[in-house]
């Protein structure tokens, strides 16, 4: 018998841009993807950051370049993308959290979350894609939503605002990229511990409240993510787009 080909996860050839590659999600994204055989370009605000981040993925022998960059100043962005790009994959992990109950969230902690969480992520995929449709190449850009894409939480409208908006505009340019080769997916992580949310994880109260709505009885790792970002940019996942992928342990099936 013959079997049928399947696609692999490789990446050899491709050259992937990670925003927020120089922590947490997105520095395991960046390793994976490497990992994988892409060529990756690690953008952040932090200098040293970023460079470090590149000097530990050349140390394992990945060909890797550092790009100190504040995705929420777009023209900034639009440039250095045109400049590096084209980028055949897009992971953006770039994001911010901040708490606040309902009725007391001030509009500048709303500007400061919806500005890097939404209006940076929808530009800097408008920039991968507008490199790519310009050299007429085929990609798969990746947004971080976030299981508080499709459900609520206390003292989290903003960010759960964010995130539902992530998916809205992840399903939006799926729809108008495809025919041109270009996948768009989100991946919705459950809580994981990075330096955004180890706060969080130190109240009691949150650590509960993990710990009752998760099936799987663990919270995430960086490396779930991961690999839930190598499926997505290979050819593993050639007909998926506009999809929410949940990485949440089971959390948004209850
Ligand atoms: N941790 C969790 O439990 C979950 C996180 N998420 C989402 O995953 C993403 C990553 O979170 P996480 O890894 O935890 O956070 P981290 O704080 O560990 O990493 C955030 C990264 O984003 C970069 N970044 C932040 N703002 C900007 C900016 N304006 N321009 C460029 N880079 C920026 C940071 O670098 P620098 O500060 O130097 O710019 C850093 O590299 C976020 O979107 C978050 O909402 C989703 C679900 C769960
Ligand atoms: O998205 C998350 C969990 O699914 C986390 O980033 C948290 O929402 C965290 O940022 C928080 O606000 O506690």
């Amino acid at each position: 018998m013959k079997l049928p080909r399947t696609p692999d996860m490789r990446l050899d050839g491709r050259r992937a841009l990670v925003a927020g590659g120089s922590s947490g999600i997105g520095l395991a994204c960046a390793a994976a993807l490497a990992r994988a055989g892409a060529e990756v370009t690690v953008a952040g605000r932090r200098d040293a950051l970023v460079h470090e981040a590149r000097d530990a993925l050349q140390a394992e022998g990945h060909a890797a370049q550092a790009l100190p960059l504040d995705i929420t100043d777009l023209e900034a962005t639009a440039a250095a993308v045109a400049e590096g790009g084209p980028f055949d994959v897009l992971v953006n992990a770039a994001g911010t959290a901040r708490h606040s109950f309902a009725t007391e969230t001030q509009a500048q902690d709303f500007d400061a979350v919806m500005s890097v969480n939404l209006r940076a992520a929808y530009f800097l995929a408008q920039a991968v894609a507008k490199g790519l449709v310009a050299a007429r190449r085929p990609g798969s850009l990746i947004t971080i939503s976030s299981q508080m894409g499709q459900v609520g939480g206390p003292k989290r409208s903003v960010y759960c605002a964010s995130k539902h908006a992530v998916e809205g505009f992840t399903k939006a340019m799926a729809i108008d990229l495809g025919p041109m080769g270009i996948r768009v997916n989100t991946i919705c992580p459950t809580f994981i511990l990075t330096p955004l949310t180890a706060p969080f994880f130190d109240e009691p109260e949150t650590r509960r409240w993990i710990g009752q709505n998760i099936p799987l009885g663990r919270a995430g790792e960086v490396g779930d993510v991961a690999g839930a970002a190598v499926y997505l940019a290979s050819d593993a996942s050639a007909l998926v787009t506009g999809s929410a992928l949940s990485v949440d342990g089971g959390w948004t099936a209850g």
